[in-house]
């Protein structure tokens, strides 16, 4: 549903241009309701009007304390300076919506004038083509309406899910950095495909065709994925051959560490965020 809230995005980076795309692809807003303001990269302005016609030109404070909804799309590191930059134009009205990981929203309250209600969400980049998948949590001054609204921003860039804040690591490492391990295995099985003789052209149409093929399955059937793997696997075939030798390699540890390891990777990010810390 198109609606009438005014967006102002703080950061023009890539995570900022997958939602601004998929939010005016799928009509939730118009570009004329997109503000960006970005540190220094005015082409990086100028590339993002021209290709999606969103606005950039006036004066930021001002085009910060007309929208209702402030998207934070800094990365980690840069969010401190932002939130003294442009912290103080907020008004209680306004929800501000962060994509950023690792960083907590008590941080982001205490940075900014008391009462701002603080979202916090971790989309990742299938927004472009409006295959998000979402988590959204509120903070200390979020209301119903906030989330719900929330909700429906990133509803229409993808499918979305309300967590726990203390779930929020999880989710980034899971689903937030989800998007590089799929195309870390294609990016391997069409190498293994190429191996084995067929064209590279040949070998990425197969894959590709099988992810979504199998991502369907998931979705539509509802099946555990234990099951639909058993399907494909007569045995003595030559699915049972490939699965072994993925467990020799330990496919499965492989997979454990890598989420283990970017969940600490993300309260890394927001350790030094504590808001204890800056009082
Ligand atoms: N790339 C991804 O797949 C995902 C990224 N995220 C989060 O999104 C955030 C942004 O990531 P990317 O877009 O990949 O980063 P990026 O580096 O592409 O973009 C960040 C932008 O913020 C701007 N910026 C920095 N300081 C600023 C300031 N004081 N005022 C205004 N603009 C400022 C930079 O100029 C840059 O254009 C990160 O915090 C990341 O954790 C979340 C989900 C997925
Ligand atoms: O790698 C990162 O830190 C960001 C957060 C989730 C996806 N990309």
């Amino acid at each position: 549903m198109r609606h009438s809230e005014r967006y102002c995005f703080i950061g023009a980076g890539s995570m900022a241009e997958a939602i601004i795309s998929g939010m005016i692809a799928s009509c939730r807003t118009e570009p004329a309701m997109i503000h960006v303001i970005n540190r220094q990269d005015r082409e990086r302005l100028i590339y993002l009007h021209n290709r999606y016609g969103i606005q950039y030109r006036e004066s930021q404070q001002k085009a910060l304390s007309m929208a209702e909804v402030i998207i934070l799309a800094v990365k980690p590191k840069d969010l401190t300076e932002a939130l003294k930059q442009w912290g103080e134009f907020l008004r209680p009205h306004q929800r501000v919506v962060s994509v950023i990981a690792g960083i907590a929203t008590p941080y982001i309250e205490e940075q900014i004038p008391q009462g701002v209600s603080v979202i916090r969400t971790m989309p990742n980049t299938s927004s472009v083509i409006g295959r998000s998948a979402t988590a959204i949590c509120g903070g200390r001054f979020t209301k119903e309406s906030d989330l719900k609204a929330t909700q429906e921003d990133f509803n229409a860039i993808g499918t979305t899910v309300l967590v726990d804040e203390k779930d929020m690591d999880a989710v980034t490492a899971l689903s937030g950095s989800g998007p590089a391990y799929i195309y870390y295995l294609v990016e391997a099985l069409v190498q293994a495909g190429v191996n084995e003789g067929l064209s590279p052209s040949v070998s990425r149409q197969l894959t590709t065709q099988t992810l979504l093929g199998a991502s369907h399955m998931l979705q539509e059937t509802g099946e555990d994925p234990a099951v639909l793997r058993q399907k494909v696997t007569s045995p003595g075939g030559t699915t049972m051959a490939g699965i072994e030798t993925l467990k020799e390699h330990q496919f499965h540890m492989a997979i454990t560490n890598a989420i283990h390891h970017a969940r600490k990777r993300s309260e890394e990010l927001g350790a030094t965020f504590s808001p204890s810390i800056t009082k």
